[in-house]
Parts: C-alpha cells; sequence; structure tokens
C-alpha cells in the first residue's frame, strides 16, 4: 500500500465548453494530458484555469464537452468515486477549524472510509498519512497545530492530504502562491518526483517551463497553445497572451526555456555600460558570462536581424 496507487491515469479533455448564465467561461477546450507527468496550466488572470481544473475534477458540469480519467467520463462518477481518484487542492485550502496536521491529511482518506458510519481503517490510514507526510518532507510537523504553520507549511500539509486521497489524478491550483523560492522550487520538484498525472495552474513562466514536461496556455477561456515547455514558451504566445515583451533564452542549466522580461516602462534598447570592475561569473560547467552577456542578448538578436 503506498501513495502512488494507479497514479499513471490518461486525462482526455474533449471539447468542453462551460457557462455562467450568458458568460462563457471556456470555449471548446480539447486536450489530452500525458500519464505519470506535470501538466503546467498557464494563462493571465480570469483565462479560465480554476475553473478547467474544477471541470475536471467533476465539481462543475460542462455545458459541452467531457472529460475523461481512464476512460471513465468524470461528470458521471459518483462523488465518492471521484473523491477517490481525484485530489484537487484549490486556492488557499484551509480545514476552516484549527486541526493537527495529522488530522488535517487524514482528511484526505475520508473518500475510502469503510463501514455504515464511514469509520477510519486505523493502521492503514496511519500509514498512509505517515507515508504522504514523508514525501513532502514534513514528517516532523505531524504533532503541530494548522495555525501554527507558515504559509509554505500549510501548502505542504495540504499536498500531503492530496497524497493520503490516493489519487489517479491531481490538480493543484497555483500552489507555489505565497511560497519562497526555496519553497516553490522544492514543491515543484516533489511533485514532479511523485510521477503523478498532474495538472498545474502556474503563474511563473520559468517555474513552468522548469518542472512542466507539457504546458496548456489559455487566454479568454480558450486553448491557445498545448505542447512541451520550449513549443509553448515563445516570445510570439507569450507576447499574444500576456501582452509582455521578453527573450526566451535556453537555461544556463539545463537548456529548457528561461524567459527574460523585458522590463515595461524602461528603456532596453542600450546595454548599460560596463562598471569598472564589473564581476565575471563562471557556471558550474565552466561557461563564463559578465552580467552585460546576460541584458544585451535582446540587443544582439535585434542586431544580427537588422544585418541580415
Ligand atoms: N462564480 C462566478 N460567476 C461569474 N463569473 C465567474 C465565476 N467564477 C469565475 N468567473 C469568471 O470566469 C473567468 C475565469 O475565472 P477563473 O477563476 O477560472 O480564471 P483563472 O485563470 O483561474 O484566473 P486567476 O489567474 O486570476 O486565478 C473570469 O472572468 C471570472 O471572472
Amino acid at each position: 500500500m503506498g501513495v502512488t496507487r494507479g497514479a499513471n491515469a490518461t486525462l482526455a479533455i474533449r471539447n468542453l465548453s462551460f457557462s455562467i448564465g450568458e458568460r462563457r467561461i471556456l470555449d471548446a477546450v480539447s486536450a489530452e494530458l500525458p500519464p505519470g507527468q506535470v501538466t503546467g496550466l498557464l494563462g493571465p488572470n480570469g483565462a479560465g484555469k480554476s475553473t478547467l481544473l474544477r471541470l475536471i475534477a467533476g465539481i462543475e458540469k460542462p455545458n459541452t464537452g467531457s472529460v475523461d480519467l481512464d476512460g471513465s467520463r468524470v461528470s458521471e462518477l459518483r462523488r465518492r468515486e471521484s473523491s477517490q481518484r481525484i485530489a484537487l487542492l484549490e486556492q488557499s485550502a484551509s480545514p476552516g477549524v484549527d486541526l493537527r496536521v495529522l488530522d488535517v491529511v487524514l482528511l484526505g482518506r475520508i473518500p475510502h472510509r469503510t463501514g455504515l458510519f464511514g469509520g477510519f481503517s486505523g493502521d492503514e490510514d496511519r500509514l498512509i498519512v505517515t507515508e504522504s507526510l514523508t514525501r513532502v518532507g514534513i514528517a516532523d510537523l505531524t504533532d503541530r497545530s494548522w495555525h501554527s504553520l507558515s504559509g509554505g507549511q500549510q501548502q505542504r500539509v495540504q499536498i500531503a492530504r492530496a497524497l493520503a486521497q490516493q489519487p489517479q489524478l491531481l490538480l493543484l491550483d497555483e500552489p507555489t502562491n505565497h511560497l519562497d523560492v526555496n519553497a516553490q522550487l522544492s514543491l515543484l520538484s516533489q511533485v514532479r518526483e511523485l510521477g503523478f498525472t498532474t495538472v498545474a495552474a502556474l503563474h511563473d513562466l520559468n517555474l513552468a517551463a522548469t518542472y512542466c514536461d507539457h504546458l496548456l496556455l489559455l487566454q479568454e477561456g480558450r486553448l491557445v497553445a498545448a505542447g512541451p515547455p520550449a513549443e509553448v514558451l515563445t516570445p510570439a504566445t507569450i507576447a499574444a497572451a500576456y501582452g509582455v515583451d521578453c527573450d526566451v533564452i535556453p537555461h544556463p542549466r539545463g537548456g529548457h526555456p528561461l524567459i527574460v522580461f523585458a522590463p515595461v516602462g524602461r528603456s532596453t534598447s542600450t546595454p548599460p555600460a560596463p562598471r569598472a570592475g564589473s564581476r565575471v561569473f563562471q557556471t558550474r560547467a565552466g561557461a563564463r558570462f559578465s552580467p552585460n552577456d546576460m541584458v544585451s542578448t535582446r540587443e544582439q538578436r535585434n542586431g544580427m536581424e537588422r544585418q541580415r
């Protein structure tokens, strides 16, 4: 018995549309998500990311289209079965009352309760809860009270609760919100190591480029790009979706896309002159660069284009 039982589920979203009143929130979204991998759900504020996660989880019903999890139509699953198979971690999730960490994570076992009065199965549930806490690196917090934890610790507890659910599919709505940079990187790296089929709504494009295998980019309820990070995160798609100017360069460690945003309201036409005594950095691989090399990438590319 482990927390990753049946984790490599296939997820197919077919022609999904959803309206609230006259307002179309999602419009004919279709996507096949790679099993056992992390899919990043991107898009500007109000694009429909949270709504899509709620539709995938079966909490909202689509007006048209379907979500199929390992061949089962999610909208037709009973609530208990969808809770057993899908864990959704919504933004700022909180148990409401001040429970111990152990009890918060134990809430993840509710969909698996058996018997007339739905009791927990004791040792087995305890084992799964302990394993879930260990998987996200917070076994030492087991007996702490929820309200005594920092935002980042609470976020990890919620992920442990989702794991204790033993889902086939993990849905995370902005899981790195309020986390410091260290906590953001380690949380997403842990999520990736879990090997679950995961969909994570993210605002930070560089985190998405680093930790996601596959990306979906939503804009005004429509899917405007889908594929590996290097295909989706181009200056053109980022400009079209977010209205910002950027360069995309290979990350010095690993080669995945690194998005360097052009400052808004600040001239970038001339690279700043090197300061006397400016430091030269060296990467672990031995490449040497100065701060000027980094900021002048755009100018170099523009200059090369002008020379053609
Ligand atoms: N209950 C509701 N009633 C009316 N409109 C809603 C409701 N819930 C969401 N919307 C609208 O649906 C659209 C999509 O919202 P959603 O929260 O899914 O976007 P999002 O991409 O997750 O945004 P954010 O990045 O800001 O969290 C928005 O325009 C929002 O105002």
